[in-house]
C-alpha cells in the first residue's frame, strides 16, 4: 500500500499527481460518465491542477496521463524502443494473450501485413469497394422496408455481418450459435476494473470472449478438414499456420479474428451513428452533402449505378464531414503504452514499467489546436491532410500502430452516406443521447424513419 501511494521514482522527478486510495487508486473517478462534447472530467480537473502531464493509479496500474501533443507524438514515434503498446490487464484478458495488442516488433509487422492483405489499398479499390456498395444498398433497402430503425443497431449489424463473412465465411442467419450477441457487452468491459465476479462488466466481457472464441475455434477446426477454398481471411490464416517456418499458430489466428470482428463493427457503427446525428443537427452540412452526391449522380450514365473509386475520391466535402465526425466522436477514449525503460519527458521521469495514457479528446477539443473546437464544422478541414494521423489528429492513433482499418472505415461511411442521402428520405425520430463511460454509449440508440425516394 505504501509503495502504491508513494511510488519510487527512477532517476528523476515523477510528474505531479496523486495515486489515490490503496488498491483502487483513482479508478472510480476515472470511470465517472461524461458527455459527448467533454473531455473526461477526471483528466480536466487534474490538468487544471497539475498541468499537461500527471501521474495517477487506475485499474491497478501506475499511469502517467499525457495531454501534451508533443509528448503524445514522441510516445507514438518511440514504439518498440522506449514504449510498447500495452493495454490494461482487462484488455489483455479480453482480447487474448496472443492478440495483436500483445505482439511487438516483427510479429506485429507480420500480423499487420496479413490484415493489409484483407483491407489494404489494392483490395479496397477493387473487390471491397464493390462488396461494400452491394452490402450497403441491400441493408438500406431492408431498413426502408421496416420503416423505422435504430441506426446504431442496424449499422453495427451490417458491418458485423459483412466482416464475419469476409473473415470466416460466417453467416449469422444460418449459424446455430450466434456470434454477435457475445460482442454486445464489450464496450463496458474493455477498460474496466479486472474484477471477475458475476455482475461486473469485466465478467460479462470475459464470458462474451469465451463464447465467441469457441465459435471461431470450431469454425477453424471445421475448416482444417475441408478441402474447398472459401476465399476468406481464414483460408489465408490456415495457409500461414500450415507453413513449415511459421509465425502464426492457431491460438494467434483465433485471437486475431476475434479482435478484428470487434475492431471493425463497434468503432465504425459508432462513427456512422454520430455522423447521422451531426448532419441531422446541421441541415446546412446535409444540404452541402446532398449537393456533392447529386452532382456525382448527374455525371453518371446510370443514376442507379454504384460508386466508382474515382467518384469516391471526388467526395471532398464528404471526407471533411467524416474527419470532423471522428474528431468529435473520440471513439477510442485512451491509447495506452508501457515504458520499456526509464524515460524523461518535459523534465519529468516516466519509470520503466509504468503505463502512459494518451487522451485523444484533449487534443481534439483543444481551442489551441482547433478554432471553436466544440462546433461541428467540416470546412475546418479544407485544404488539410485528411488521410493520416498527425500531431493534432489522432482519432485513428499514430505511428506504427496507426489504425490499419482507417481507410476501410472511411469507405464504409462514405458509401453509407451516399446511398442514404441520394436514394432515401429519412428523419431522426427518437434517441440520440450519448454518454461516455469512457467508451461511447448510445443508451436509447438513434432511431430514424426511412423510406425510398
Ligand atoms: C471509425 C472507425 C475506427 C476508429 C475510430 C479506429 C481507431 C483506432 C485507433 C485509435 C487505433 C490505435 C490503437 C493504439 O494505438 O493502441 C486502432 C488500431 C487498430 N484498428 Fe482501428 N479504428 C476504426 C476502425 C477499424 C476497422 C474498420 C478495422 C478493421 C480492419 C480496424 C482495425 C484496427 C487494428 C487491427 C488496429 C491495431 C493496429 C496495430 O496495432 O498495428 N479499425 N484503431
Amino acid at each position: 500500500i505504501y509503495t502504491q501511494t508513494n511510488p519510487k521514482s527512477c532517476n528523476g522527478k515523477l510528474p505531479p499527481g496523486s495515486m489515490g486510495f490503496p488498491i483502487i487508486g483513482e479508478t472510480i473517478e476515472f470511470f465517472s460518465p461524461y458527455s459527448l462534447h467533454d473531455i473526461p472530467p477526471f483528466v480536466r480537473k487534474r490538468m487544471a491542477r497539475y498541468g499537461s502531464l500527471f501521474r495517477t493509479n487506475i485499474v491497478g496500474q501506475n499511469v502517467v496521463v499525457s495531454t501534451d501533443p508533443e509528448v503524445n507524438h514522441f510516445i507514438f514515434q518511440q514504439e518498440g524502443t522506449s514504449f510498447l503498446i500495452s493495454y490494461t490487464q482487462s484488455f489483455i484478458d479480453i482480447f487474448g494473450q496472443q492478440s495483436m495488442f500483445s505482439r511487438h516488433g516483427m510479429a506485429h509487422k507480420y500480423l499487420r501485413n496479413l490484415i493489409l492483405q484483407l483491407v489494404g489499398p489494392e483490395n479496397l479499390k477493387g473487390k471491397l469497394m464493390y462488396e461494400i456498395n452491394e452490402a450497403t444498398r441491400r441493408h438500406l433497402h431492408s431498413w426502408a422496408r421496416h420503416g423505422t430503425v435504430d441506426i446504431k443497431e442496424v449499422t453495427s449489424d451490417m458491418i458485423f455481418k459483412y466482416f464475419a463473412k469476409k473473415l470466416i465465411s460466417y453467416d449469422e442467419s444460418k449459424a446455430s450459435r450466434k456470434l454477435r450477441e457475445n460482442y454486445k457487452a464489450f464496450m463496458d468491459g474493455l477498460i474496466s476494473f479486472p474484477l471477475n465476479i458475476p455482475g461486473t462488466a469485466y465478467h460479462a466481457c470475459l464470458q462474451g470472449r469465451k463464447n465467441a472464441t469457441k465459435v471461431i475455434k470450431d469454425i477453424f477446426d471445421e475448416r482444417k478438414k475441408s478441402t474447398i477454398p472459401h476465399q476468406d481471411f481464414l483460408d489465408l490464416l490456415l495457409e500461414e499456420v500450415r507453413k513449415e517456418e511459421k509465425i502464426l499458430n492457431e491460438a494467434i489466428a483465433v485471437d486475431l479474428v476475434f479482435m478484428l470482428l470487434f475492431a471493425t463493427h463497434e468503432t465504425t457503427s459508432s462513427a456512422m451513428t454520430l455522423l447521422i446525428k451531426f448532419i441531422s443537427d446541421h441541415p446546412e452540412v446535409l444540404a452541402e452533402l446532398v449537393k456533392e452526391h447529386e452532382t456525382i449522380l448527374r455525371s453518371r450514365d446510370n443514376e442507379d449505378g454504384e460508386i466508382t473509386w474515382q467518384e469516391y475520391k471526388s467526395m471532398t466535402f464528404t471526407q471533411m464531414v467524416i474527419n470532423e465526425t471522428v474528431r468529435l466522436a473520440n471513439i477510442v477514449p485512451g491509447i495506452f503504452r508501457k515504458a520499456l525503460k526509464d524515460v524523461e519527458v518535459k523534465g519529468y521521469a516516466i519509470p520503466a514499467g509504468w503505463t502512459v495514457m494518451v487522451v485523444p479528446s484533449v487534443l481534439h477539443l483543444s481551442p489551441t489546436e482547433y478554432d471553436d473546437p466544440l462546433a461541428f464544422n467540416p470546412r475546418r478541414w479544407e485544404g488539410k491532410d485528411l488521410h493520416a494521423g498527425s500531431k493534432t489528429f489522432m482519432a485513428f492513433g499514430g505511428g506504427v500502430r496507426l489504425c490499419v482499418g482507417a481507410d476501410i472505415a472511411k469507405l464504409l461511411m462514405a458509401s453509407f452516406l451516399h446511398y442514404l442521402i441520394t436514394k432515401y428520405r429519412w428523419t431522426v425520430t427518437k434517441g440520440g443521447d450519448i454518454i461516455r463511460k469512457p467508451g461511447l454509449v448510445f443508451p436509447n440508440g438513434l432511431h430514424i424513419k426511412i423510406s425510398k425516394k
